[in-house]
């Protein structure tokens, strides 16, 4: 991990009808590194990766990303930055084969018949199978994604992601619907990234938040609250007080 700035979300208020759901919201997240994002429910954690994302836009605030200001960008340019997403509900392809979706992440093209009428290039078929492997999913490569079972989409949609090759990775609760097994073997997935790939994770299920041992930022009520190891974040009292006191 480097200690440059990859992404700096600067003084961010987001204002539903005059709720704040964003409330001056700060915090940087350094090349390389791998952060979780907690809160109780309703602390803005979605709403912080749809403004990140461009799908939400703030009433006040700038967000960098690599120095350029990408607060008032298009979602598709900010993506181009280098800025890919995975929400809480699998979205892959059903149709489409495992391998054919992760092929489509891999030349980030989002217009599937166009990559499958150009065909697989040689180091696209080389991103794919690694990641094959990484996800446990090659001995179901040729099936259609719809059958997989809900843990599988997770994955393949994970996969998708970071074969993409996107710089910054936001993973809004990656775990969702999963057993304590799936979610140990993320985890691991997540691990096995190292510092290649920045990562930005919201979850709510600490036993997953430990096992990433990962820098983590608590928020609450749209505001920045606490920011540590998980060690520090259960033996801060305003950390016990508005969330793990009541949930963990
Ligand atoms: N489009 C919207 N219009 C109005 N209010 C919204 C909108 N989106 C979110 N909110 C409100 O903003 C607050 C923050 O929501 P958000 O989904 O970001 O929280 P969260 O921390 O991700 O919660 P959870 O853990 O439950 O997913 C909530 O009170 C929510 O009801």
């Amino acid at each position: 991990m480097t200690n440059r700035p990859l992404l700096s979300v600067d003084g961010v208020t987001v204002d539903f009808d005059g709720f704040k759901a964003l409330n001056s919201f700060s915090f940087i997240l350094n090349s390389g590194e791998t952060r979780v994002v907690i809160g109780p429910n309703g602390a803005g954690k979605s709403t912080l990766c749809d403004t990140i994302i461009g799908r939400v836009r703030p009433a006040e605030g700038h967000i960098y990303f690599e120095d350029v200001e990408i607060t008032k960008m298009a979602e598709q340019d900010i993506v181009r930055q280098g800025i890919c997403r995975k929400f809480q509900a699998p979205g892959v392809l059903p149709e489409l084969t495992v391998s054919q979706n992760l092929e489509l992440a891999a030349q980030r093209q989002y217009q599937w018949w166009k990559s499958l009428r150009q065909g697989v290039s040689a180091e696209t078929r080389t991103i794919v199978e690694d990641m094959l492997e990484r996800i446990e999913l090659t001995h179901r490569k040729d099936e259609p994604a719809g059958l997989l079972s809900h843990g599988e989409k997770q994955w393949l949609e994970i996969g998708m992601v970071i074969s993409t090759g996107a710089k910054l990775l936001l993973l809004d609760e990656p775990t969702a619907g999963m057993g304590p097994a799936e979610t140990r073997r993320t985890a691991e997935l997540i691990k096995s990234l190292g510092d290649s790939q920045t990562v930005l994770v919201i979850d709510h299920d600490m036993s997953f938040v430990e096992q990433l041992n990962a820098s983590v930022t608590v928020m609450h009520q749209g505001k920045f609250l606490f920011q540590g190891d998980i060690e520090a974040v259960r033996q801060d009292e305003n950390v016990a007080a508005v969330y793990l006191g009541k949930s963990a």
